[in-house]
């Protein structure tokens, strides 16, 4: 089941680097040797899009870590999907606990992003997950659930979008979920998908993981059959990223 999708690893560099920071990624990624058969995307700073664009090998995508939910207009400090693309940039990483818990982003307007990125051609990685509070209190499935509605509602075309299923918990805290604990949510997701959207979607959607990967704890999450990929923070910015990219042989 797991082979029919192909991996992906996605490398979210947040709000860190510098064009000398960037050159060495840069360099071990273009000589990397990476694993052809997996979807590599890099998420740079906005002001770094067009310089790594430029300098990564074509094979390599590149993804804003935000955009918003219009074309133009009065949206001080807002970069539009339409500015993205004209920038040469395919994707956009939506819905980031960042966005959601530090920004305040509510999955209303995460749905709108989402819509909009995907009408102007800039394809998706939607990302979920619960807090610390909210997985102890047994909520984990009702938290992806709501926020997985409101993105289903806002897809046009699945074969657009991969969901990323980051436990609020796990980020940047060097607390990885367990193979299980990530696997038992992205067959959750995966049944979700089925149920409310298609049995098609559901077997052909790519569910990442994320949350304190690192080359230690990636082939054993990579080896779970719902677990696609992953969204990778910390450890993209350093030379043993290409490691994980290369999890599933
Ligand atoms: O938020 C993340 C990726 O989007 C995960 O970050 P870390 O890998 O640093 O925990």
């Amino acid at each position: 089941m797991a082979s029919e999708r192909k991996f992906f690893v996605g490398g979210n560099w947040k709000m860190n680097g510098n064009k000398e920071s960037i050159d060495g990624i840069v360099k071990f990624l273009n000589e990397g040797g990476l694993n052809p058969n997996t979807e590599v995307v890099v998420a740079p700073s906005p002001i770094y899009l067009p310089y790594v664009r430029g300098k990564l090998n074509s094979q390599i995508g590149v993804a804003a870590q935000n955009c918003y939910k219009v074309e133009k207009g009065a949206f001080t400090g807002e970069i539009s999907p339409a500015m993205l693309k004209d920038n040469g940039i395919d994707w956009a990483i939506l819905g980031h606990s960042e966005r959601r818990h530090v920004f305040g982003e509510s999955d209303e307007l995460i749905a709108a992003k989402v819509s909009h990125a995907l009408s102007c051609g800039i394809k998706v990685i939607a990302c979920i997950g619960e807090k610390l509070d909210e997985r102890e209190a047994g909520k984990t499935e009702e938290v992806v659930f709501r926020q997985t509605k409101a993105i289903k509602e806002a897809v046009s075309d699945w074969s657009k979008v991969v969901l990323a299923y980051e436990p609020v918990w796990a980020i940047g805290t060097g607390k990885t979920a367990t193979p299980d604990q990530a696997q038992e949510v992205h067959a959750s997701l995966r049944k979700y998908l089925t149920d409310n959207v298609s049995a098609d979607v559901a077997k052909s959607v790519r569910i990442l993981y994320g949350g304190s990967v690192t080359p230690k704890n990636c082939k054993e999450l990579a080896g779970k059959p719902d677990v696609d990929g992953f969204l990778v923070g910390g450890a993209s910015l350093k030379p043993d990223f290409c490691e994980i990219i290369n999890a599933r042989s």
